[in-house]
């Protein structure tokens, strides 16, 4: 594993009475190498707490979290780590190129390698034509593909995203998303917060998933949604002695003997397939319909904080 954590927790004292706020509650997470892996919450739920305990930016209350098999915080690690906060600040007076050649220096990159890897990632991140620009004329979009720039500019091992998508618009967050595509096929482990649920279907190889501070679901999207199907549709070519056992389901569309019928039971969908095979006739297509992340995500806030639930935090909105 690359990242390792073991019951992290953080817990901060708020106010002139100290009242504690739980920010993280024993956080047990692994990330394995080339792996995307998203950590998806609402606004609030530690997301940003968890990554920053990573870094080493604050400390954990309690439990452990390790690197690289190295426990955090690690000088050595970090070296082979590259990060992206939320909100990340630049020297706006300066332009993009002498910002990232200022980060490459900070990341030790070598004098006589500097010139080519920004310009080498300058390219990457789509930034060659305004690389001369100063940041301040950049757009939100920009400003995040240049942080994209500088959190890779070491060449690390595991790149660390805290809502790199947050804020941007559409074409913005398609960038974002093929750079992280990107990163993956060049062997980059990825870990990345994020509340927008559409990109992390189309994204991630895992996900974890973060609500109040506690992890509570974690593996593969299509694992965490495999449960979860609402419905069965079949497209069936119905001989005539096979139309009852249709009868169960809700027909779509019907076309001579080719019919579509949406079951919400699967043992009728079973016995419908069954019966269109005994009578001889065909089955075209057989497809369940399950929950998208979306739909899981806000069943599992409505579990959880039950009539306190906040949908608007988690809809998944840009
Ligand atoms: N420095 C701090 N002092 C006190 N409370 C804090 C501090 N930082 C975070 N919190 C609280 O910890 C909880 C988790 O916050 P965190 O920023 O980690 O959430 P998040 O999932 O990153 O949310 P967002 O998407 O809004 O950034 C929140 O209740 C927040 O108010």
């Amino acid at each position: 594993m690359i990242l390792r954590t073991e019951k992290l927790t953080k817990v901060f004292e708020v106010g002139l009475l100290a009242r504690k706020v739980t920010a993280v509650d024993a956080l047990d997470l692994e990330v394995a190498p080339g792996e995307i892996f998203g950590f998806v919450g609402p606004n609030g739920a530690g997301k940003t707490t968890t990554i920053k305990m990573l870094m080493g930016l604050i400390y954990p209350t309690s439990g452990r979290a390790s690197i690289f098999d190295d426990p955090i915080p690690s000088r050595r690690a970090k070296a082979r780590i590259g990060y992206l906060p939320e909100h990340p600040a630049y020297y706006e007076f300066l332009t993009g190129r002498e910002a990232l050649h200022f980060f490459a220096k900070l990341s030790d990159v070598p004098g006589a390698e500097r010139e080519r890897r920004c310009d080498e990632l300058l390219e990457l991140v789509g930034l060659s034509a305004a690389a001369d620009r100063q940041i301040r004329k950049y757009s939100k979009g920009m400003q995040q593909r240049l942080g994209i720039a500088q959190a890779l500019v070491g060449d690390p091992a595991l790149v660390v995203l805290d809502e790199p998508m947050s804020g941007l618009d559409p074409v913005g967050r398609k960038d974002v998303r093929d750079l992280i595509l990107e990163l993956k096929r060049r062997g980059k482990t990825v870990f990345f917060s994020t509340h927008i649920l559409p990109d992390v279907e189309s994204l991630c190889d895992r996900v974890g998933v973060i609500l109040r501070g506690k992890l509570r679901d974690v593996g593969r999207i299509d694992e965490l949604l495999s449960g979860n199907v609402r419905a069965v549709e079949l497209t069936a070519a119905v001989p005539a002695a096979a139309r009852e056992a249709l009868s169960h389901g809700k027909l779509l569309r019907a076309d001579g003997d080719r019919l579509t019928v949406v079951f919400d039971d699967a043992l009728a969908a079973d016995a419908a397939v069954g019966a269109v095979v005994r009578a001889g006739g065909k089955v075209i297509a057989l497809t369940p319909h399950r929950d998208t992340l979306e739909d899981f995500f806000v069943r599992r806030l409505t579990e959880v904080h039950g009539a306190e639930a906040e949908p608007a935090a988690a809809a998944g909105g840009a």
